[in-house]
């Protein structure tokens, strides 16, 4: 006779960013029994004011440093969400700016490792001809940039019937090149932005470099959210069987763009372990456990089973 055995372990804790105090309470547990590293992933609402957007984001870093965060994570846009490609334009900075120099003493100040996803930056030539990079910047614990990825698939869309209409090349440069995934005390991250979520060949090139986490710090519109954000996310986490951390916009930033927010954790399993809703500005605190990314991988090893590129190419042939 066959006998199927069943094994369920109910392991994933879910937190959301509902109640600070439930939160600070699973935390003291976890924090006092688990020696994995802990991540923030963080919602704000950015707008057009600099200021205020960064006194936002610095509040939250400092919240998720006070929770045992090793690692911060913010949107695209955590600099500012412009009104128009003008202002949007003029508020650029380059990685020399005031901007970055002050998330730099933010990270030294507080210890922690911070991804700034989607910061406005001045390209080369900025000077001739005003266009920008959409940067993701890794710094590190000592306030150093360690890395900076370059988005490369721009959001130019017009969804008429969805109100959606956005030309991210009327303003940015795509960027050149994949990063190498960057070591940090969370594990290896890999990274991309937003948009970039829709291009799997992306995911799974981090991964086979080596990524534990794919990072899409994020501004989606409020309509593609609805319909895609989170079956996109899982479906990143489950095919490359890496955790998934997105940072994200939510709300109204001025009279013409709202995001959909839900800032999100999902483990190498697909899972949601983490969501900050849609409502309002917050962080999630997510354990890194990277036995959990090994043992998922050892379980399924799809990416032993993955045939060479050139099979894939085949048909192109034929
Ligand atoms: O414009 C800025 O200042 C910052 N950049 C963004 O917000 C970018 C380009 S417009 N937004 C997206 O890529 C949304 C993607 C999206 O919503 C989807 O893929 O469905």
């Amino acid at each position: 006779m066959l006998t199927f055995r069943c094994i369920l372990k109910p392991s994933v804790q879910y937190l959301s960013c509902s109640s600070a105090l439930t939160q600070r309470i699973h935390l003291q547990n976890r924090m006092s029994t688990s020696p994995h590293p802990l991540a923030a992933v963080c919602q704000v609402t950015a707008t057009p004011d600099v200021e205020a957007n960064f006194s936002a984001c610095k509040q939250l870093v400092e919240e998720a440093r006070g929770r045992g965060a090793g690692m911060v994570f913010l949107p695209e846009g955590f600099d500012y969400i412009g009104s128009s490609r003008e202002e949007t334009l003029s508020l650029s900075q380059d990685l020399e700016g005031d901007t970055v120099s002050r998330y730099k003493e933010l990270a030294r100040r507080l210890d922690v490792w911070l991804s700034l996803g989607g910061f406005h930056e001045r390209g080369q030539n900025w000077e001739s001809d005003r266009r920008i990079y959409n940067s993701h910047i890794i710094i590190n614990n000592t306030g150093d940039i360690v890395s900076v990825y370059r988005k490369a698939h721009l959001f130019d869309v017009e969804l008429t019937d969805k109100g959606v209409s956005l030309k991210e090349s009327a303003f940015t440069i795509p960027g050149p090149s994949l990063v190498p995934p960057v070591q940090t005390p969370i594990g290896k991250v890999g990274l991309g932005i937003c948009y970039d979520l829709r291009f799997p060949e992306l995911s799974i090139a981090l991964q086979r470099q080596g990524a534990d986490i794919l990072t899409y710090p994020s501004a989606f519109t409020v309509a593609t959210g609805a319909a895609h954000w989170e079956v996109l996310l899982r479906a990143r986490a489950i095919e490359t069987q890496c955790y998934v951390l997105a940072a994200a916009q939510v709300g109204r930033h001025h009279d013409k763009r709202s995001s959909y927010g839900h800032a999100v954790a999902v483990d190498p399993w697909g899972e949601v372990v983490g969501d900050c809703g849609g409502e309002n500005p917050g962080l999630v605190m997510v354990e890194i456990n990277l036995d959990k990314v090994s043992s998922t991988r050892r379980n399924m090893p799809v990416q032993q089973h993955r045939r060479d590129t050139g099979f894939y190419h085949s048909l192109e042939k034929t």
